[in-house]
């Protein structure tokens, strides 16, 4: 299978630290080094947001412009589609704001205005690894539903927007209850709402869960750098639309007394097993933990590209500093044979000493990249 999409050409303008960066990259697999608060983060961040939602800081687009700018910013790139033939044009995929108190991002593929992000989708799936992302098993549901939602979104591109859908629902069901509405007419049309979206979002969750499951199955022993993890999603089961409809008109006393909507996918947990420890995931190391991570990472990927065609661009930050180098190694490789472009980041140069000798690498300092080849 021929590889890509590939990002060709990124340029940052007026983001965070950096005024303007403008990189080439050739290869599949980029290394950005140097030292903390150098802008290497605000990179991927960058990029991430070549993918629909809020980047991978979920961050205010404000915050994202240059405290030194005109209060804008844009990200720009040219991708090289998987399909492409020598001498065809890059698709040009660009992003960005004019003024800081915008409330949504501009999205332009080929220079023309996007209805809205979910466009992207069809160039680019984004995937991610941030330190942040580090308690993501022992931290709350609410982080761990959405690493999933991301995952069940790059599957299902319509997930997002049946997602706020069902939450604009359940905010006017909610508030219905909170000024003291008892009319079942009003219930029974939100209600409606809810139930419909509620259960096309199970719908997705669940055939992304068995894919997922059967990406991680298929790749046991191959990937043994990387321990496989054991999957299930738990929360009341609103698959079927008329039960769930049923449960949330049975359920408005309970609801009204609690202040909130108790069932629903808004309440759903992705549990997460070390599957060659049988442990829960919080309760394996923090070095497995983040091993797990990266494996279902990984298996996601893998899973992007069969279902679509398509291999993701992974952004992992500050992943290496986490391995040794047996891991560093096999992840390189992995990366590789994903068939995409991963990105990395890390403070030391040494981390990546195992990467191929053709991987792009740069020194980030101070909002400024340079290829290593030149510095
Ligand atoms: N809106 C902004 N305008 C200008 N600079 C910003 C803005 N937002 C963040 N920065 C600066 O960007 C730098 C952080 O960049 P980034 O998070 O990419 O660092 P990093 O190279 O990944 O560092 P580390 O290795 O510590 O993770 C900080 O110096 C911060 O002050």
């Amino acid at each position: 299978m021929q590889a890509g999409p590939r990002i060709t050409r990124l340029t940052l303008t007026s983001f965070r630290n950096h005024a303007r960066t403008d990189l080439r990259f050739t290869e599949p697999l980029v290394a950005f080094t140097g030292p903390n608060g150098a802008g290497k983060t605000n990179i991927l961040e960058a990029i991430s947001l070549l993918s629909p939602g809020r980047g991978l800081r979920r961050a205010k687009l404000a915050d994202m412009c240059s405290s030194d700018g005109a209060g804008g910013f844009a990200v720009s790139a040219e991708l090289v589609p998987m399909d492409h033939e020598e001498g065809d044009d890059p698709i040009t995929i660009g992003t960005g704001i004019t003024a800081p108190d915008t409330s949504s991002r501009e999205v332009r593929i080929d220079k023309v205005p996007a209805k809205s992000s979910d466009a992207l989708l069809e160039h680019l799936i984004c995937l991610w690894l941030t330190p942040a992302m580090d308690g993501l098993f022992t931290g709350g549901t609410s982080d761990r539903r959405r690493f999933y939602d991301r995952m069940v979104m790059a599957l299902h591109p319509t997930h997002g927007r049946t997602a706020t859908r069902f939450e604009t629902a359940m905010r006017a069901r909610n508030k219905m209850m909170d000024e003291g509405v008892t009319d079942p007419v009003w219930f029974e049309g939100v209600e409606a709402q809810m139930a419909e979206a509620g259960a096309a979002m199970q719908a997705a969750r669940l055939s992304t869960l068995s894919l997922l499951k059967q990406a991680i199955e298929e790749a046991r022993g191959a990937v043994s750098a990387f321990p496989h993890a054991v999957l299930d999603l738990a929360g009341f089961d609103i698959s079927d639309e008329q039960v769930y409809r049923a449960r949330l008109a049975e359920g408005r006393h309970r609801d009204r007394a609690a202040g909130r909507t108790l069932e629903g996918p808004h309440r759903a947990d992705l549990l997460v097993r070390h599957g060659p420890k049988d442990v829960e995931a919080k309760l394996a190391s923090t070095g497995e933990q983040k091993a797990l991570l990266i494996g279902l990472v990984l298996a996601q990927a893998r899973l992007v590209k069969r279902e679509t065609g398509r291999a993701a661009i992974l952004l992992l930050d500050e992943i290496a500093a986490h391995l040794d180098e047996r891991r560093r190694t096999a992840l390189f490789a992995l990366c590789t044979d994903l068939g995409g472009q991963t990105f990395m980041t890390g403070t030391d140069r040494a981390l990546f000493e195992s990467l191929p000798d053709d991987a792009d690498q740069f020194e980030v300092r101070d909002g400024t990249a340079t290829p290593w080849s030149f510095t």
